[in-house]
């Protein structure tokens, strides 16, 4: 049974802030005369649930198109590490040691909101890297702080080939389990919204 960690789409919901609001308009109707209903889409590539390109934090970087699928899905776990302000290398440490390349950090039992959301320290991400951490997935709408402009935790990423998931809905028990989390095929894109969703590790 797969489980839904993605967050709804809608008119209204929260975005980063001065980013494109969430836009579904329709295009044809059918209560207009048309043959069918159709839509127009128009968002942020940062909206809810989505996974970063590298392209997103470095200019050379990979677009989300050339992302593999692969290494969007697997063998994941789940840390819950609630009521911190940021996720430290120290708390790194206490979760060692890791069993899946795959970590998503659940940091609220609630909805996130821009303005307090745990960042990563950089050092926090090299030791993931260092114990084979491939994929960071976090409940926050970023893994820097809302007001950073040097990126630190995204350019460790970079350095490191970590790809990274934000916006997650982890509203799931901490544990192991198979994730998948493939974006959109969008040429030169620097990121995309996910249908993320987890199946429990043996179902
Ligand atoms: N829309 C933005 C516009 C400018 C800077 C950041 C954002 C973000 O959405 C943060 C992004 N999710 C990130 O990968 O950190
Ligand atoms: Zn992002
Ligand atoms: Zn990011």
């Amino acid at each position: 049974m797969w489980i839904d960690i993605s967050q709804k789409m809608y008119p209204g919901m929260p975005v980063w802030p001065g980013d494109k609001n969430f836009e579904y308009k329709a295009a044809m109707k059918i209560s207009e005369g048309d043959s069918v209903n159709t839509g127009i889409i128009s968002m942020s590539s940062h909206t809810g649930t989505h996974v970063d390109a590298p392209y997103h934090y470095d200019k050379n970087g990979k677009t989300i198109e050339d992302i593999n699928v692969n290494d969007l899905c697997g063998a994941a776990e789940v840390v819950e590490l609630t009521g911190v302000s940021k996720i430290t290398k120290e708390l790194v440490q206490d979760i060692l040691p890791l069993k899946t390349s795959i970590v998503l950090f659940k940091t609220t039992e609630k909805e996130h909101n821009y303005d307090s959301y745990p960042a990563f320290d950089a050092e926090a991400v090299q030791l993931l890297a260092d114990k084979g951490v491939s994929v960071i997935g976090t409940d926050g709408p970023s893994i820097d702080p809302l007001t950073s402009t040097a990126l630190p935790a995204h350019k460790a990423c970079r350095d490191r080939n970590i790809f990274i998931i934000e916006g997650l809905r982890l509203h799931v028990s901490p544990g192991f389990y198979e994730l998948m989390a493939v974006p959109l095929a969008l040429a030169e894109a620097d990121g995309c919204p996910v249908r993320a969703v987890l199946r429990a590790w043996g179902e």
